[in-house]
């Protein structure tokens, strides 16, 4: 049978257009702790065959110590100067998809590399989609406060219009992680698709 010969890894053809429109450049996930950054874009990875790298994870790799340890031994300033520091290095010009933790878009140097030498996408999410999701694990130092829906709540007033300026939207909402990854993966080959037509014309 021809089947058996093809190779499982083999490109599908909007797989090989997205690989080569995105040249170079990473797949940035950004969004709200409880996005789904760091699981669907372990699936993202899966499906485009690409690295996948965690900023956070990275970070906590680096300090050979848990987010929550870094805040607690050294403050949010010093992990946003580790965060932004791991980002740059990890911006390095190699295809990959990069989780990046919530606040790191935030950041005006950190967003600028991304915009300027990655494409990126915004897991956008409902409050109680977040809540119901970070409920489970108490490991986001900044929703240790008295009222965690409160604080989630400011942070998307004060995020969304900046994770707004990120290239391509999903609604990450109450679907499996498999649907989140395939609407993403079909809109950054739009995305992508009418980035080429621009620079052609
Ligand atoms: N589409 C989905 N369906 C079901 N569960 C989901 C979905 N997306 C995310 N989750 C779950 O929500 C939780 C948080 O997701 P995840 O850790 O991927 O978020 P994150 O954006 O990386 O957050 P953080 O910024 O805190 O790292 C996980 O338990 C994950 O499995
Ligand atoms: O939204 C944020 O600022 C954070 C999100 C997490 O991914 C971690 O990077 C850290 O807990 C801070
Ligand atoms: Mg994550």
């Amino acid at each position: 049978m021809i089947e058996s010969i093809v190779p499982e890894t083999e490109s599908t053809e909007p797989e090989a257009a997205l690989i080569a429109g995105l040249g170079s450049r990473a797949i940035v996930l950004v969004g709200l702790m409880g996005a789904g950054k760091t699981s669907v874009g372990k699936r993202i990875a899966t499906k485009l065959h690409l690295p996948f790298i965690d900023a956070d994870a990275e970070i906590e790799k680096a300090a050979d110590a848990t987010i929550p340890e870094i805040f607690a031994q050294h403050g949010e300033a010093y992990f946003r100067d580790g965060e932004r520091r791991v980002i740059r290095r990890l911006l390095d010009g190699n295809p990959k998809v990069l989780a990046t933790g919530g606040g790191a878009f935030m950041n005006e140097e950190t967003r600028s590399a991304i915009l300027e030498g990655a494409v990126s996408i915004w897991l956008r999410a409902e409050l109680d989609v977040l809540m119901a999701r970070v409920r489970k694990r108490a490991n986001r130092p900044l929703l240790q406060t008295a009222d965690p829906e409160g604080t989630m709540r400011q942070l998307m007033t004060d995020r969304y219009p900046v994770y707004a300026l990120a290239n391509v939207h999903i609604l990450s909402r109450d679907v499996t992680h498999e649907v989140v990854a395939d609407e993403t993966i079909e809109a950054l080959l739009a995305f992508l698709a009418a980035e080429g037509s621009a620079q052609e014309s």
